[in-house]
């Protein structure tokens, strides 16, 4: 289970989590939903060890973030962090020594099933390509959890849908664990099992899609637009 507890961060000025407490239970397909500067990428950098809580505490099955959780956790940053000289051979070689749960054939598998060649160089390749090959690298490992902050922004409907396919292909329900950040959600609620509604550095909602559905009889679109319009 990952655990906020109290968690405070400031940036400057900016109160980026506020008192932000929740509970992921796992093997499940959550969505980390919000507006711009709500607080979803500074909670999953927290998860990830990229940085700490001022107060307060973030637990991975127990343990704070550390060399042994980081171990269990594949993170796809909102980012381009892929080296633009690189090709994809080059940088998926760099990606794997770091880590013991490389799998080459899922690499491989991957590698098709997204329509990627290895020779490909970063630099060279359109916005959709490396969001491709950021998936690639993120999902060729047997990551336990898996964190991807807004996979789909900016990307063009067609490579979405591939996105989202690959995200779901391989899924080991009950085994791993998927935290996705998105403005995307009629995309995306169909693969959700929990939602997780963040504003103003707080967590407004969270919990079962289908539970959220029924209780407020509404779309999870309007269920998301009614928690920022502060009506639920
Ligand atoms: N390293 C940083 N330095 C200064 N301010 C930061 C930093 N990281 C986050 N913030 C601020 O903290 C707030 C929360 O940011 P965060 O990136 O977590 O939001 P977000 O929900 O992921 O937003 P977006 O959807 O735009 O990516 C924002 O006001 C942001 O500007």
């Amino acid at each position: 289970m990952i655990e906020f507890i109290d968690v405070n961060k400031t940036f400057k000025k900016v109160k980026a989590l506020d008192n932000f407490n929740l509970k992921i239970e796992p093997g499940k397909i959550i969505g980390l939903l919000g507006p711009n500067g709500s607080g979803k990428s500074t909670s999953l950098k927290m998860i990830a060890g990229l940085n700490k809580p001022d107060s307060g505490k973030v637990l991975i099955d127990g343990d704070e973030p550390c060399i042994n959780t980081k171990e269990d956790i594949a993170y796809l940053p909102e980012i381009d962090y892929l080296y633009s000289n690189m090709n994809i051979k080059q940088i998926s070689d760099f990606i794997s020594s770091f880590y013991s749960d490389w799998d080459c054939n899922k690499y491989k598998e991957l590698l098709k099933f997204l329509n990627l060649e290895e020779d490909m160089v970063i630099g060279k390749v359109s916005k959709g390509m490396r969001a491709k090959i950021k998936l690639l690298l993120t999902f060729s490992r047997n990551a336990k959890i898996v964190l991807l902050d807004e996979p789909l922004s900016g990307i063009d409907i067609l490579t979405r849908e591939e996105i989202i396919e690959t995200i779901i292909k391989d899924y080991r329900e009950g085994e791993q664990t998927i935290i996705l950040s998105t403005h995307e959600i009629l995309e995306t609620e169909n693969i959700f099992e929990d939602v997780i509604f963040v504003g103003d550095g707080k967590v407004k909602l969270s919990g079962n899609v289908d539970d959220i559905k029924m209780k407020y009889n509404m779309s999870l679109s309007e269920v998301m637009k009614e928690v920022y319009r502060n009506a639920i």
